[in-house]
Parts: C-alpha cells; structure tokens; sequence
C-alpha cells in the first residue's frame, strides 16, 4: 500500500518522529540534502536561483543552497520577507548560510539554469498575492529547470488546488510520503516527475496516524482479488446481471455486460426489454440474454440468489423507466452498480436513494460523472478537493463512491480512499465509462469487496487504455483486460 498522507498527517508524521528523539532540524538537513541531489543532476556551472519563503518550505531551501554551494555549484538565495521572520529550524537553516541573501525581486531567475522553488509547502493556507505571486509568474515564464520543495508553491497538499497562482515544477521532492496534492488534478500537472524521499521518518509512525487514503495501485487491492481454483467452476464465479435499455439504447448495457464477463464474472446475463431482445440477440455470443418485463421482471430475476450482482443505468432510459428498476434492484439481495441514468432517476430525490442503499446486505457502488454528482449531492459538488467530495457523497449515500477524471477517485463510507493516476488521455472515449461499470460488476460478483473491486477496476481500465494506446475505442478496453491480469501475476 502506497499511502497518502493529508500535510496535517505529514505534520503529525514529523512531530512523532521528533518525540522519538530526532531533532527537527535533522529532518530538514536531509530534506534539504535530497532536493539537493535532485537539483545536483544539472552539470556543475548551471547557475541555481533558490526562492524561500518564510516557514520551513523556506528552511529547506537554505539547507538545499548551503550544501549546492559546497559542491561547487554558483546559488543566489532570494528570500520572501525579512531574516528575522525565520523562526526555528528554518531560522537555523538560515543562519548556517554564509552567502548572500537577496529579496525575492531580485533573484535573477532569467538567467539561471534551475530555480529552486522553497517558497510554500504544506504550510499554505491562503491565496498567493503581491510579491510571491509575481516571483511564481516570473518562474513560470523564465524556461528554467524547476525543483519544487515538497510541493509546488500555491498547490494544497490536501487537494491539489491552485490558491491563487502556482508553480509548474519541471520535478517536485516530497518526504516521506506522497500527498493526495501530488495526485489530484490540477496538482499533479504542477507536480512534474515526483521523486519521494526517505528523511528517517520511519514507516512505525504510520500505525499511529492510520492514514485512509492510498495510491490506486495493486498492492491497495490486489489482496482482495479472488484467486481462481485449479478445480474451480464457472459457478463459483458469479453471475453478473446487466440490466439493457430499450431497442434503441443497447449498446451501453452490451459493452458493460462484455467487461463483465472479461472482468471476472463466471456467467452474466443481458436482461432486456421486450422490444430490444432481437438486437441484443444479434450481438451477444457468451453473455446470456433473458427476457425481462419491467421492473416486476427484473425482481424476478433476480430472486435467483445465484445471480449475485446487477450493474444498471448505462441507455436505461427515462426516469419513469429507470426509476423502478433502480429499485428493484436496490430491493433485491445482489450487489448493484449504478452508473449514468440510474443515478439520475433520483435526481429529484436523491434521499429516497440513500434511504434504499442503508441497511442493504450487499453493497452498491456507484461511478457519476461530475453532472450526475451534483444532480445527486448539490451541497457537496463545489467542494474543492475531489477526495473530500467522495468521501462525504459516500458518507452520506452508503456506497461506495468513485469519481471520474485523470485522477479518478474512489472512496466508501468509512472514509477509505484511493487515488488513480494511470489513466492515459484517450480513455476519455465514448463507452469508456460503461466499459469500467462492467469491470467493476465483474468483479463484485466474482466475490471481490466492493471497495478494492471499484479500485482495481479504475486501474484494470487506465492499463488496459495505456497498452492499447491512442486509437482505442471502448470495445476494444474490455479485450485487452487478459494482457493485463497476465502482467499483474508475471
Ligand atoms: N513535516 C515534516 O516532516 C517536514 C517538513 N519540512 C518542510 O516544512 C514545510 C512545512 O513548513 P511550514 O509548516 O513552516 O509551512 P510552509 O509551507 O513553509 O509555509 C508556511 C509559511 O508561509 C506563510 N504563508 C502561508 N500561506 C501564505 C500565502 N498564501 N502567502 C504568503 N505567506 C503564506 C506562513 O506565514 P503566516 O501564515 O505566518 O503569515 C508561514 O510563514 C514542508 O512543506 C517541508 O518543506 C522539512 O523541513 C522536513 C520535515
Ligand atoms: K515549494
């Protein structure tokens, strides 16, 4: 598990270490040794500006500028305000630099080969204005290499926020752990290529403070994938439901039964309306397809405790149609994931939605897009950070909650979260989004918890789209998926 670690986790991961008994201007020498090493891959003669701001961000940059210049490198050391604003270790930090110290104005970032930005970190808590507002313009302009400490200057390392105005780092160097900041977007096109030092905070501190949110990657879930029986059969396997549209609406339920079925789910159905049985006749070979009359048909079916799993709103419909499926679903005892139209059905009245999802034995997951997200949690779709807006929609829904973008989100209601940044650009295709619906259906009928199964889903999907490459259309994402399972066990 790659955790992620809020800058008031990060604080409380620096206090414990301090308890311990490391100094805290131990910690910032080795944070500022590590920028250094970065900043040190630029050949000896590249001039280094250095912009430190006022807190501890700042105390690195004169630990980083003290150990560049004594390798031989020529640094100017620009600083936001006055030396005697410097407290702590940062006031150590500077009081250990024997070079000149210039106003931020007058660092010439024009004609330097790297600029190291140590204005702000995790101790931002406003918008950028006046003086450093104008230094980050300058930096951004100036075409220089740029090293970023712990996190790019205007950047909030809780939600990856731009307040105000803020640094496009060529790198950034972060200690410890990554931030949700690094991942979340715009962030993380801030960020640039991320290199996470190790500054001797050691992995036990993690225990105390239990961080919830983690990097999308398999170690987050792949514990939790079932593992398939030599002797094992199809019905051990699942059965996934996938509920289609009407006649001219089926393609979306198809391409989500198809992920299903390559996802990880022995047997799926296509239950289709009346009129749409012969068009998806004529497309399915392995998925099975079954009659069935409304909302009366799908509870029907679904009384078959066999069939463990119903994923439903991709071309469902109008509300007058969705809305009733929806809640025979919700009715029945099968795990539901709710996409697209069956999340608008409740559009008027998302509570009678949640009221459904409380108490259900099997879980539900549900993956709107932003519309859909604020059709359904109005109060909560202007809050800033992505992890924030998961996490409370799952609070208040009962579901697990996953949020789409490069850096799709997901979250359940105890607050638990991971963060996606596999996703290549030409996933944003049509289909795409009923394709991950079928993955994640897949999996939750094969037996995975419904949590790590949205996770693993996200990144099952952002690989199957970075092997196929530009050109992929969402037909072809289901079909990559047997690549890559077999690069996940080799
Ligand atoms: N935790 C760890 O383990 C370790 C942490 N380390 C390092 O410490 C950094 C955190 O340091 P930090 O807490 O001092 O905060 P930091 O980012 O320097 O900024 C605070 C200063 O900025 C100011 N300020 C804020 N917003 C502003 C604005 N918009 N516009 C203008 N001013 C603004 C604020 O001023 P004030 O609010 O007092 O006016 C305050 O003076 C962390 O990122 C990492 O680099 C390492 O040394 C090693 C171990
Ligand atoms: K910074």
């Amino acid at each position: 598990m790659i955790e992620l670690l809020t800058p008031a986790e990060m604080a409380e991961a620096d206090r414990l270490t301090i308890a311990a008994g490391t100094p805290g201007i131990e910690l910032m020498e080795t944070a500022g040794r590590a920028v250094a090493d970065v900043v040190a891959r630029s050949p000896l003669g590249t001039r280094i500006a250095i912009a430190c701001g006022p807190g501890n961000n700042g105390g690195d940059g004169f630990v980083a500028a003290r150990i560049l210049g004594g390798r031989g490198y020529r640094v100017q050391l620009g600083l936001l305000g006055g030396l005697d604003r410097l407290k702590g270790d940062a006031a150590l930090a500077a009081a250990a630099w024997r070079g000149e110290v210039v106003s931020l104005a007058e660092l010439d970032f024009h004609g330097s080969g790297v600029i190291v930005d140590a204005l702000f970190g995790a101790g931002l808590d406003r918008e950028i204005g006046g003086e450093a507002a104008r230094a980050i313009e300058t930096i951004n302009r100036s075409g220089a290499r740029i090293v970023a400490v712990d996190l790019p200057s205007g950047i909030q390392g809780e939600t990856g926020q731009v307040l105000g105005v803020a640094v496009r780092a060529t790198e950034t160097v972060t200690f410890f752990r990554a931030k949700p900041g690094h991942v979340l977007m715009p962030g993380r096109v801030h960020v640039g290529r991320l290199t996470v030092a190790d500054i001797g905070i050691r992995e036990t501190v993690l225990e105390r403070i239990a961080p919830k949110a983690a990097l999308n990657r398999p170690e987050a879930w792949l514990p939790s994938l079932p593992v398939l029986k030599v002797d094992g059969h199809k019905y051990d396997r699942g059965h996934a439901v996938v509920v289609s549209g009407g006649m001219t609406q089926t393609g979306a339920a198809r391409l989500a039964a198809h992920a299903a079925l390559r996802s990880g789910a022995g047997l799926v159905t296509l239950a289709s309306p009346p009129d749409a049985l012969a068009v998806n006749a004529a497309h399915l070979t392995a998925v099975m397809l079954k009659r069935m009359d409304g909302a009366d048909g799908l509870a029907a079916l679904l009384s078959d405790r066999r069939l463990n799993a119903v994923g439903l709103g991709p071309g469902l419909g109008a509300i007058e149609v969705a809305r009733p499926l929806v809640e025979a679903a919700l009715a029945s005892p099968a795990a539901v994931v709710l996409d697209a139209d069956g999340l608008s059905a409740f559009k008027a009245e998302p509570q009678q939605l949640f009221a459904r999802i409380a108490g259900r034995p099997a879980p539900v997951v549900m993956t709107p897009h932003d519309g859909e997200f604020a059709r359904l949690f109005p109060d909560l779709a202007a809050l800033p950070g992505k992890l924030d807006r998961a996490r409370q929609a799952a609070a208040r829904s009962g579901a697990v909650v996953l949020l789409k973008g490069a850096d799709t989100t997901v979250a359940d209601p105890s607050g638990r979260a991971m963060i996606a940044d596999n996703a290549p650009p030409y996933l944003a295709t049509a289909g795409s989004g009923d394709t991950l619906a079928g993955i994640i259906l897949g999996l939750v009928a094969e037996g995975m918890p419904a949590f790590e199964a949205a996770g693993a889903a996200v990144w099952l999907h952002g690989e199957a789209g970075a092997v196929l490459g530009r050109g992929l259309i969402a037909e072809d994402l289901a079909d990559a998926l047997p690549r890559v399972f077999t690069r996940l066990f080799v």
